[in-house]
């Protein structure tokens, strides 16, 4: 660990870029923000999802550190007191096109520094790198719901938890009998690429295409870009099964061909009644209809099984619609992913509209200036668009925060209004913004980092 120039944290504290040398360290503060039962000796052999030359550590200058109140603290084997990390998602999906986005990860500060503007000064180093890897977004999953609104990232996407009864009844798909299915052990060698394949098809095309052919996807499907995100994908050691069986793997083909696939592993224990056995699955995901009817037609009458407990779904995913009843399934509904506009020009000028708008918008961002003030938006019906400074009077004002939350076509600026959150100055500017905003697929990634 090498020491970096002093930035804008607290005095006693210093930045220090990170390397595969310090994985000890950075699994050591892991568990002290994350607790879990494993400890460095269980999980240092397995890869970590880290890109290293973005992972930024917070270490303690120990002078500093002597002088803060010891409160029974347990000393430290490593002075390195806080990190955050991003993901290099150079295609990540936006309406209608992708971005470079920095997917910000691996935050945690050490319970004995916290509350000291450890995490504050770390989002602004990496905002500051987003803008210098020319990343005009950046995403994340929250740990907790309350921790980075205060930062501009908004809300952009929901998901989709379900518990599905054993044979819940679907609805019949005109084709879905013609699948043949594969019931395999999941290993990377064999099931890599198909996996790998499907799941950025089926986020591409999520929404079939336009008139001339363009592609609608589902914006924050993210993909596993990185070698070290795939490694850490199919690491299936047994530190990470939490007692269920190995990964297995439903596979449906249509004529030779995959055309969908759900990742799984069961669990089961033998009660008075009979076995009781939950199958937990991965992303469920299938190119179409047909193919996602017959791989849930698998999944839901797996034997021993008593329920299917699917990981993250979409909120519009397919399933909602092939259930007969809905409700037995218990849908519950969580925060996906956030989203930070770095930079409005290049957010904005970077995805699609789906209706043709022209708009002034009031932005305000306290903590990057650069994007504060009046900006005129242009864009065709699902054609290039424009962003672009100007002095007109403002038609709508909002903080950067919404316009992240609104970004990837999922919220609604008109809810958002609703809530008092953005302001109407010209009388219709709302509804065309907002129908400009939206977008035909809900967004949401299938896996979290
Ligand atoms: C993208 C991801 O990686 S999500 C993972 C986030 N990490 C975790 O949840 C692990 C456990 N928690 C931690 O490591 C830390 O408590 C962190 C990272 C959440 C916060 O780090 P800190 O250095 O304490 O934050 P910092 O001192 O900069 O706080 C800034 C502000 O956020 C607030 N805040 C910090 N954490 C939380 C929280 N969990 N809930 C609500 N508010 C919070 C602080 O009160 C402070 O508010 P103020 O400006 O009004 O005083």
């Amino acid at each position: 660990m090498t020491h970096d120039a002093p930035s804008d944290l607290p005095s006693g504290y210093r930045l220090a870029p990170l390397t595969a040398d310090d994985k000890r360290a950075v699994l050591d503060l892991d568990l002290w923000a994350f607790p879990d039962s494993r400890s460095v000796d269980d999980l240092e052999a397995h890869p970590l999802p880290l890109t290293w030359d973005r992972t930024v550590g917070v270490v303690a200058e120990h002078d500093d550190a002597a002088a803060v109140p010891a409160d029974g603290a347990v000393p430290r084997a490593s002075d390195l007191v806080a990190m955050h990390s991003s993901y290099p998602f150079a295609a990540f999906p936006v309406p209608g096109a992708t971005l470079p986005v920095g997917g910000l990860t691996w935050v945690g500060v050490h319970p004995q520094h916290r509350r000291r503007g450890l995490l504050t000064a770390m989002i602004r180093e990496h905002l500051r790198r987003c803008r210098d890897a020319g990343e005009p977004l950046s995403a994340l999953f929250a740990a907790e719901a309350a921790i980075y609104g205060r930062f501009g990232y908004g809300l952009a996407a929901y998901d989709l938890r379900l518990t599905v009864p054993r044979r819940a009844a679907l609805r019949d798909v005109p084709g879905a009998e013609r699948h043949t299915v594969r019931v395999e052990h999941a290993t990377r060698e064999r099931h890599g690429d198909l996996v790998a394949d499907l799941h950025e098809r089926a986020g591409r095309t999520a929404g079939g295409a336009t008139a001339d052919g363009t592609p609608v996807n589902r914006p924050g499907w993210v993909t596993r870009e990185t070698p070290e995100l795939v490694e850490t994908f199919w690491d299936d050691a047994p530190a990470f099964r939490d007692g269920r069986e190995s990964l297995r793997i439903v596979v449906v083909e249509l004529d030779g061909e995959p055309r969908g696939y759900a990742r799984f592993r069961r669990s089961l224990t033998w009660e008075d009644a009979g076995p009781r056995g939950t199958v937990r699955t991965g992303e469920v995901v299938a190119l179409d209809a047909a193919a996602a009817r017959a791989l849930w037609g698998v999944l839901v009458d797996l034997d021993l099984s008593h329920e299917v407990v699917p990981f993250v779904l979409p909120v519009d995913d397919v399933v909602t619609h092939l259930l007969v009843d809905q409700r037995s399934a218990t849908p519950r509904i969580a925060d996906n992913q956030w989203v930070r506009v770095v930079d409005v020009a290049g957010a904005l000028a970077g995805r699609r509209y789906p209706s043709p708008v022209d708009v002034v918008l009031h932005v305000s961002d306290e903590l990057l200036p650069e994007n504060a003030g009046h900006w005129r938006l242009r864009a065709d019906a699902f054609g290039p668009a424009t962003c672009e400074r100007t002095d007109d009077p403002a038609e709508l004002s909002l903080d950067v925060r919404e316009l992240g939350a609104a970004y990837l076509g999922g919220i609604s600026l008109t809810a958002l209004a609703a809530a008092g959150l953005v302001t109407e100055h010209a009388p219709g500017a709302l509804t065309r913004a907002a129908v400009a905003f939206g977008w035909p697929v809900s967004p949401g990634s299938s896996w979290t980092f």
